[in-house]
């Protein structure tokens, strides 16, 4: 049921236009004067405000109209008046009126002028959840060693200016690892621009990236300013760079060199400030020796190596990615999210992911449509994925995930029941090939992984 604040001083106003509302569906608060008008809203936000504008006391419509735009900037507000003159409405207008409605007010301009500012209240909501979705979908999940090591060198990274070459297998994160560089440097209110460098056919590579004046070409109808102009000031991600042939790796070093570019069939150099991250799944320095990348270029864009896990190497991340897309899928779909068994967790451990974080954003997705506001058990895993049941799958012991759809934390999966003593040969083995220089926090999680692997 759509809510109404109705605010006006005359009382016959009010049990009309409520009687109305009311009628048609519209739960209707009403007060008699600004302040109690303020407070109602402040009790409960209304979806729409039907407001006068001459009213007595300190609090005049416009007045009321200020706070209420600034207190509740989704709220539509209808003023309505029977002696306004054309500048009380533009002033109105300026404060973020809806609409005015002029009295005598007729029934059918009432609800005309409520039904569309309901459409904008509505409007207004999904553009709010849309944003806020969307922070949620810029975030980088996982607690594991691994992602804490990451996470710091990406602050670290940040906050410097030099060119960074993220590496990694497809679907670990590295764009979103380019995008977190981009916010924890100070360049971070300016454009970060993205270009794939494996999606542009090769002659147009050199527009792309650099832009074009009019006429340079056949089909060169307009002007194009290039990515690197757009992301100037800002942060230009060369995703896919290995995929980048012979004639684009010699034009990209030329600009970084250089510091200007120039549009094609321009002839006039431009300075660019832009700094440049760049992320590939292949092995540059292998692409060097073989000669299909050059090696100079790579000495260029490598000044600062950032390498990405593949998520079988940190599984401890899973029950936190699990809940990250599962509240991502309900905040998109507003469809009831599944829960997720233990069972379901262990199962997906004994999958190697070669797609990654990708892979488990979308095997989660489509649990969630085929289960919703049910339990996902491993039986449920195990038919969407081909998940490998030998003893020796078992990789690491995996805490259940925190609830989405309850926000509530399952506990710690007992081990000792779960797991069978391949996979606690497994554990011993994976803690045996720690890495040297061993964080506290490492430490801690092989404790926590031993304490549960022995059941003590
Ligand atoms: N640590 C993470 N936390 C949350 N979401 C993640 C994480 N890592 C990756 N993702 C999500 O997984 C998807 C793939 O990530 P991204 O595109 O950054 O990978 P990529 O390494 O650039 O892949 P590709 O090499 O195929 O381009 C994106 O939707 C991204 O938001």
């Amino acid at each position: 049921m759509p809510s109404v604040l109705l605010v006006d001083d005359e009382p016959n106003i009010r049990r009309m236009v409520g009687a109305l509302l009311a009628s048609e569906g519209y739960e209707v608060r009403d007060a008699a004067d600004g302040a109690s008008g303020l407070a109602q809203a402040a009790a409960a936000e209304p979806d729409v405000a039907l407001l006068d504008l001459m009213m007595p006391g300190e609090l005049d419509g416009l007045v009321v109209l200020e706070k209420l735009r600034e207190r509740f900037p989704d709220v539509p507000v209808v003023m309505m008046s029977g002696r306004a003159g054309l500048a009380d409405a533009v002033r109105a207008a300026k404060l973020g009126a809806f609409t005015f409605l002029e009295k005598p007010l007729t029934p059918e301009g009432v609800l005309l002028a409520l039904a569309a500012a309901l459409e904008l209240r509505q409007a207004r909501r999904a553009a709010r959840a849309l944003r806020e979705d969307l922070g949620l979908a810029g975030t980088m999940i996982g607690d594991s060693a691994p992602m804490h090591a990451l996470r710091e060198l990406l602050a670290r990274v940040g906050s410097s200016d030099a060119r960074v070459l993220i590496t990694g297998e497809s679907g670990t994160g590295k764009e979103l690892a380019a995008a977190a560089i981009h916010a924890a440097s100070p360049r971070r209110d300016k454009p970060f621009v993205r270009v794939n460098c494996a999606a542009i056919p090769r002659d147009l590579v050199e527009s792309e990236m650099f832009g074009h004046e009019r006429g340079a070409f056949t089909g060169a109808t307009e002007r194009r300013i290039g990515r690197f102009e757009l992301a100037s000031g800002g942060t230009l991600l060369l995703d896919e760079v290995g995929d980048l042939g012979a004639e684009a790796q010699a034009k990209l070093l030329r600009a970084i060199e250089a510091g200007e570019i120039e549009r094609v069939g321009g002839g006039k150099p431009i300075r660019v400030d832009v700094r440049i991250v760049s992320a590939t799944n292949k092995d540059l320095a292998r692409g060097a020796s073989e000669g299909t990348f050059r090696d100079d270029l790579l000495f260029r864009l490598n000044v600062v190596p950032v390498a990405l896990p593949p998520l079988r190497d940190r599984l401890e991340d899973l029950p936190a990615l699990v809940t990250h897309f599962t509240a991502l899928y309900r905040a998109r779909s507003g469809a009831p999210a599944p829960q997720w068994g233990e069972d379901a967790m262990r199962a997906l451990a004994r999958y190697r992911w070669p797609g990654n974080v990708r892979e488990l954003a979308n095997i989660v997705e489509r649990l969630a449509i085929l289960h919703g506001g049910e339990r996902v058990t491993g039986w449920h895993v195990r038919e969407v994925l081909p998940v490998d049941d030998t003893p020796t799958s078992a990789l690491a012991a995996v805490p259940a995930p925190r609830d989405a759809a309850r926000g509530s934390v399952d506990g710690e999966v007992p081990l000792t029941e779960a797991l069978d003593d391949y996979e606690r040969e497994l554990i011993s083995r994976a803690r045996s090939r720690r890495p040297r220089g061993t964080s506290r926090r490492r430490r801690a999680a092989s404790r926590r992984i031993a304490r549960a692997s022995t059941g003590v």
